[in-house]
């Protein structure tokens, strides 16, 4: 049976950042992979997310500038955006199999466990010292009558030719990026919302300024909506709702992800698991020594993001190395919905402590700077929160408010002042964070 040190099951960010890593030391490493090389980031995740988003964009800008030196709005031919992402996200995958071959053996197929330190895939055995399992997540698929119709993010983001309407269900990151997307191209969207609340993890305010300009452009929100079954109608589908009927030619499930286990067989060595993912200690590992798990995959309260699957590969390297004793400890970590505009958030969510008297929440309106109002970004605002003077919270709106929140990231981790700032640095002026230390307290 072929042996190795590290087993790899899964290439995503999580195990791809680990290969790179054994890739500088002696260690026999395999990877295997069942879908495509590079995991969901690069193939069907942030990447092209981000790239289709850069013609989106610029149409909306456009549309905001009309009647202040725009006379007419660029149009997405949306045909042509999507010829030329698959030109440069084809290869991808070849391209980071072939960049871990340098270093390590690969395999394409499912991986499953038989026993502590053997994994199967394709029907043959293979031994490790140690097995990471970087397995990520996949798209929920909404238990309804017609879910057959339903498509995911995945397949969204591949889409050859934009259906006229499209009803996207859920209210959370993945639905309103592809709202932003599919909305600019020229698609009329209907978002079936089953709560009151879109995007939970952002403070509200900042949430009902995205969705009041995402329904100034015609995109329709329905609250309190349950989709019950989806059938097909004149040619197109209807989503039949506890509150009416929706008719549409397209319908998109984005109602969260789930962590892929089905196929790995961990009750076999009796790995334990939550709805959320494996359950993994201080050091990531799970409760069978030497398995463990990095990434997605993983149950715990971090949000689950291209960042945190790294910096849990960096992690988990440098404590197999005995580089690292200490438990993980997780830095201020920042997130943002790609929608337009923005909304981004790094530390304390002003909502949880707007009624706590020992943090003091200040808001700060962007939109005045000649910047910002020569791009009409009329939503752009700045909320910090702090806590015994220290800056321990942020959070944007706007059409840059990923940036925003990202400048003021090392400030709640130093812990920096107004002053310490002010004395260390001189922003370039005018560029987005030119004033990041008079934003400070
Ligand atoms: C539409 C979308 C947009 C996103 N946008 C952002 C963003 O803007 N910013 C951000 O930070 N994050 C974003 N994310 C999240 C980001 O993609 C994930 O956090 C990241 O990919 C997690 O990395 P991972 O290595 O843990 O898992 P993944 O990237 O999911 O990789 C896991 C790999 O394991 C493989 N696998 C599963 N089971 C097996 C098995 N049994 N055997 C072998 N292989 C297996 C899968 O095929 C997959 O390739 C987005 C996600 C989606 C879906
Ligand atoms: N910009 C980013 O960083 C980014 C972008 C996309 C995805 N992601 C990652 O992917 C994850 C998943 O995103 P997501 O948007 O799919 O999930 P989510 O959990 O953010 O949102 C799921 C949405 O579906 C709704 N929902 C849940 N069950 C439902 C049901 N039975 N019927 C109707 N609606 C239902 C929820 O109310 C919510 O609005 C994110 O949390 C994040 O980890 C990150």
């Amino acid at each position: 049976m072929p042996r190795y040190d590290e087993i790899l099951i899964g290439s995503g960010p999580a195990a791809y950042k680990l290969s790179n890593l054994l890739a500088k030391t002696d260690h026999r490493v395999l990877v295997i992979e069942g879908n495509q090389f590079g995991g969901t980031c690069p193939n069907y995740g942030c990447e092209p997310k981000i790239f289709l988003a850069g013609a989106a964009r610029a149409v909306i800008q456009s549309q905001q500038l009309v009647g202040r030196g725009i006379s007419h709005p660029a149009v997405l031919d949306w045909h042509q955006l999507m010829q030329t992402k698959l030109h440069r996200f084809n290869s991808w995958p070849a391209e980071t199999k072939a960049n871990i071959e340098r270093t390590h053996d690969t395999i394409s197929g499912y991986a499953s466990l038989v026993d502590k330190h053997i994994v199967r895939v394709n029907g043959v055995n293979y031994e490790g010292e140690r097995i990471i399992i970087a397995t990520g997540q996949s798209p929920v698929v909404l238990p309804i009558i017609g879910n057959e119709f339903l498509h995911t993010s995945t397949e969204v983001l591949s889409l050859k030719d934009l259906p006229s309407r499209i009803t996207i269900i859920g209210g959370g990151i993945v639905a309103m990026e592809l709202a932003t997307l599919v909305a600019a191209a020229g698609a009329k969207v209907t978002m079936l919302i089953h709560s009151n609340r879109i995007l939970r993890a952002f403070p509200s305010q900042d949430v009902q300024k995205v969705v009041a300009a995402m329904e100034a452009r015609g995109i329709r929100f329905e609250y309190n909506v349950t989709p019950e079954a989806i059938e097909t109608a004149d040619g197109g589908f209807v989503v039949q709702t506890d509150h009416g009927s929706f008719p549409t030619d397209y319908v998109i499930g984005a109602t969260g992800r789930r962590p892929n286990l089905d196929r790995l067989h961990l009750e076999r060595v009796g790995i334990k698991i939550d709805h959320q993912g494996i359950i993994v200690d201080e050091h990531l590992m799970t409760n069978i020594p030497g398995i463990y798990a990095v990434g997605d995959v993983v149950s715990r309260p971090e949000p689950k993001l291209t960042p945190v699957a790294e910096f849990e590969g960096q992690y988990l390297f440098d404590y197999l190395m005995g580089q690292e004793k200490a438990p993980i400890k997780y830095p201020v970590i920042g997130q943002a919905t790609f929608s337009f505009p923005e909304v981004a958030l790094a530390g304390v969510n002003p909502d949880q402590v707007i009624e706590d008297s020992a943090y003091q929440i200040h808001h700060q309106s962007l939109k005045y700077g000649s910047l910002k109002a020569g791009e009409n970004d009329q939503t752009s605002e700045l909320t910090l929160v702090y806590h015994d003077d220290h800056l321990v919270g942020v959070s944007a709106v706007g059409d840059h408010a990923a940036d925003e929140v990202n400048y003021l990231i090392p400030m709640i981790g130093l812990k920096i002042s107004r002053k310490q700032y002010q004395q260390v640095a001189i922003g370039i002026y005018p560029a987005l964070g030119d004033n990041v230390g008079n934003w400070l307290k």
